[in-house]
């Protein structure tokens, strides 16, 4: 095992802190597999609260939603430049029906074309065995379970209840273990929901607790719908750090509303330092009628510079990739700083 001095020289600089832990995702997978390490790790990462790891989710959750069938070559294309820009984690695809999200059924192929970049992670959706297998036969090294918060989410986005779906990600997580594959989870609608309205704290603390103990090394809290504020995002908080750590917290926050930046910013005063963001604002979830994309990296990472946070992403080169993109898609770019700062960087 590393001293615990040469992992803290390591975390230094921030780039360090991304190759570092991604190096060690692997032992945080088994909650009880290696403590001494896990903990070295998480009070390392808590030694550097100035830096925000952001998980660009533009790949999947922001094409997932797009009419317009994206080539293989253009989401190949998309990841490697989001990659090269500093970012540590790029959610490249998913491996769900094609029946149910048919922009995602070339999940195989995107993952045969990427370029891996050392220190660079690319987690896929996997929402049961059948999809873990298929993501591990295309070369994943990390994937993510979604579970929600409300009852009526989870129907109609995995098409069965919380309890069923916590039973099927067992299976994923056993053998993602057997595999020595990081797993993260997500949970939706934390601060609301499409069909169900308000969703209580209670209910987010919970699943998220049932996937932290079932070995997510990481938990990622989505505002699917964006209706939330600083208020409810501080109330929900209060009630999952009772049972979740905040270095194991990520927030995920669509900008439906134009309430995500700040909702973030509520996160951050809670100690979480891991923001899921989508280059050029795009996206929405295929099951969440009327939601609008994800709060654009762009912007996430302009607003953290401004106060003072490093993320190690390069914001000109990252722009740039926004650009790229929305022109292939031909629709407006939902970053508000790329039009306006692209000039002055
Ligand atoms: C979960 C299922 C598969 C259940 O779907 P189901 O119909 O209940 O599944 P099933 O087990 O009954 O199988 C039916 C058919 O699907 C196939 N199948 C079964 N599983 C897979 C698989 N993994 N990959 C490929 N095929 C699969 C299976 O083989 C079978 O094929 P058939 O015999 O009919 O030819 C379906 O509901 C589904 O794919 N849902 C995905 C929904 C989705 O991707 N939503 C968007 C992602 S979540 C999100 O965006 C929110 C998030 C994460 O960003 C956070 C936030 O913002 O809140």
């Amino acid at each position: 095992m590393l001293p615990v001095q040469t992992l803290r020289r390591q975390l230094i600089p921030h780039r360090s802190v991304t190759l570092t832990a991604t190096s060690l995702l692997r032992r945080l997978t088994y909650p009880n597999h290696n403590v001494v390490l896990r903990d070295a790790y998480l009070r390392m990462t808590h030694t550097a609260p100035s830096f925000v790891k952001i998980v660009e989710v533009g790949p999947r959750d922001g094409l997932q939603n797009e009419k317009k069938v994206v080539e293989t070559a253009v989401k190949v294309e998309l990841i490697n430049r989001l990659a090269e820009t500093g970012l540590s984690v790029v959610e490249a695809t998913s491996f769900v029906s094609p029946k149910w999200v048919p922009q995602m059924a070339d999940n195989s192929q995107v993952m045969a074309q990427i370029k891996r970049l050392p220190g660079v992670t690319y987690p896929v959706l996997t929402p049961n065995l059948k999809g873990f297998e298929s993501a591990l036969a295309a070369g994943a090294t990390e994937v993510a379970i979604f579970g929600a918060a409300s009852e009526a989410f989870s129907r109609r986005n995995i098409n069965c209840s919380i309890d069923e779906s916590l039973e099927r990600f067992r299976s994923v997580m056993e053998a993602a273990q057997a595999h020595d594959i990081a797993v993260r989870g997500y949970v939706s609608c934390v601060l609301g929901c499409p069909y169900e309205g308000d969703v209580r704290p209670e209910a987010v603390a919970r699943v998220a607790k049932r996937l932290l103990d079932m070995g997510c090394y990481e938990i990622s809290l989505g505002d699917t719908i964006g209706v939330g504020t600083p208020e409810s995002m501080a109330a929900m908080l209060e009630e999952v750090l009772k049972y979740i750590p905040a270095r194991q917290l990520a927030v995920h926050c669509h900008d439906t509303y134009g309430r995500a930046l700040v909702n973030i910013e509520a996160a951050l005063k809670y100690d979480i330092r891991v923001v899921d963001s989508s280059v050029a604002g795009l996206g929405g979830c295929p099951y969440a009628e009327g939601a609008t994309g994800n709060v654009a990296t762009e912007d996430v990472v302009h607003r953290l510079n401004a106060l003072g946070y490093s993320t190690g992403v390069n914001l000109e080169q990252l722009i740039g990739v926004g650009e790229y993109i929305s022109q292939y898609l031909a629709r407006p770019n939902a970053s508000h700083v790329s039009p306006s700062v692209n000039s002055k960087l």
